[in-house]
């Protein structure tokens, strides 16, 4: 069931989230303790880094010199249709958001793969899709899936709103409660996915309006379009741009306005689970296109969620690169990948291990009578 907002405060308020900075006061400590390994000063390059950030997720005091924790690393891949998908927009049909789906539950997909090699716990939200899981599947695969659907997919969005502004506020309430479920049960990494045939356009739309940059740059062929078929979601896009300016006025848009005009049920439940876990001072592991989206609309409702991010890779799907450099993001791995589902980032979790490896195990200069 929905929840509540019990205060006046909107979800869509950086004030609801109450997200605290990480402090920079325990940076000394831990780049002592980085630059005193044993290997000349930096050489461990980005991972150099990534210590740092988790160490400071993990660690605000600054005296305190603990080791890095991957507990319970939990992968969280929301799936919900799309409207605009009527439209010939993708290489397939809406229908395969489902069958994506019971794949999941069934362990055949690419992230199943990523996710048992590597260690990670795995849920799949149905956010909203066009028909609910049949009993068969759902009682098979009972541990895996999380059913919060906000409806049947969203509305086309190139001639009418998405959702409703109080669904876009309910989504992120949703989505917030996965993630302090995952939190409860010990996860103090959180990384997301997402699946639904038709969320690039979706997603392209909403970075079109919060940044107001042109369909043009921000539109790429997702799942693999021909060119006609681009310059069709070109125009969609457009059209929506157009229709939304026409019913609000040309103004900057908030981000409950653009989630509520183009946005995407499984986009909207993943920002509310990012601001969840930044509040929780957990660490948020960001997958490819639409997943960065999720986090800029985190970021723009509460700036200090950034702290809290890493970006695991660079898609192929161009504009992900205009997301990354909203954010001044430096991701860890770029695979060409364009498959979603939270691949990328599952592929990055033997990076946080590894700088948590040399950050807590690794010898010091003085430890290993090593002297340069
Ligand atoms: O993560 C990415 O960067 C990414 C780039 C292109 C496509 N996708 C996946 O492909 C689907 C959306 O593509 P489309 O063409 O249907 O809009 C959706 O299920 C995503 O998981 C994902
Ligand atoms: C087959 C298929 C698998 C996917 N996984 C994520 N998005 C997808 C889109 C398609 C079409």
């Amino acid at each position: 069931m929905p929840q509540q907002n019990t205060t006046s405060t909107s979800v869509f308020e950086q004030a609801y989230w109450q997200i605290a900075a990480v402090d920079s006061a325990c940076l000394p400590s831990i780049d002592e303790r980085i630059n005193n390994k044993t290997k000349p000063l930096g050489a461990l390059g980005q991972l150099e880094d990534l210590a740092r950030q988790l160490a400071q997720i993990q660690h605000p005091a600054p005296k305190e010199s603990k080791p890095i924790e991957i507990n319970r690393p939990v992968m969280l891949v929301f799936a919900a249709d799309h409207g605009i998908a009527a439209h010939n927009i993708s290489i397939a049909p809406p229908e395969v958001t489902q069958q994506m789906v019971l794949n999941f539950l069934n362990g055949g997909a690419a992230i199943n793969c990523f996710s048992s090699t590597l260690g990670w716990k795995m849920k799949v939200i149905d956010a909203g899709m066009l028909s609910p899981i049949d009993q068969i599947a759902r009682a098979s695969a009972s541990d895996m899936l999380i059913e919060q659907p906000m409806g049947t997919g969203t509305a086309d969005f190139s001639t009418q709103a998405a959702m409703t502004q109080d669904q876009a506020e309910q989504a992120l309430l949703m989505g917030a409660k996965v993630a302090k479920e995952q939190i409860t049960q010990g996860s103090n990494v959180l990384a997301f996915g997402e699946m639904g045939i038709g969320n690039t356009s979706s997603a392209s739309a909403l970075l079109s309006l919060i940044c107001g940059l042109s369909p043009e740059r921000t539109t790429g062929k997702g799942t693999g379009i021909s060119d006609d078929q681009l310059a069709n979601k070109v125009q969609l896009i457009t059209d929506a741009l157009e229709r939304v300016k026409n019913t609000h006025g040309t103004k900057a848009f908030t981000p409950q306005t653009a989630l509520a005009e183009v946005g995407g049920f499984e986009i909207a439940q993943i920002i509310g689970a990012m601001l969840a876990s930044a509040q929780a001072g957990k660490s948020i592991l960001v997958d490819g296109f639409i997943v960065s989206v999720a986090a800029l609309f985190a970021t723009r409702i509460a700036p200090k969620a950034q702290d809290y991010m890493l970006f695991a890779h660079c898609s192929a799907e161009h504009a992900h690169q205009q997301v990354l450099a909203q954010l001044d993001a430096r991701p860890l791995l770029s695979l060409g990948l364009r498959l979603g589902e939270g691949t990328g980032a599952a592929l990055a979790l033997p990076l946080l291990q590894a700088a948590a490896s040399f950050y807590n195990d690794m010898a010091s200069f003085e430890s290993a009578g090593v002297t340069v």
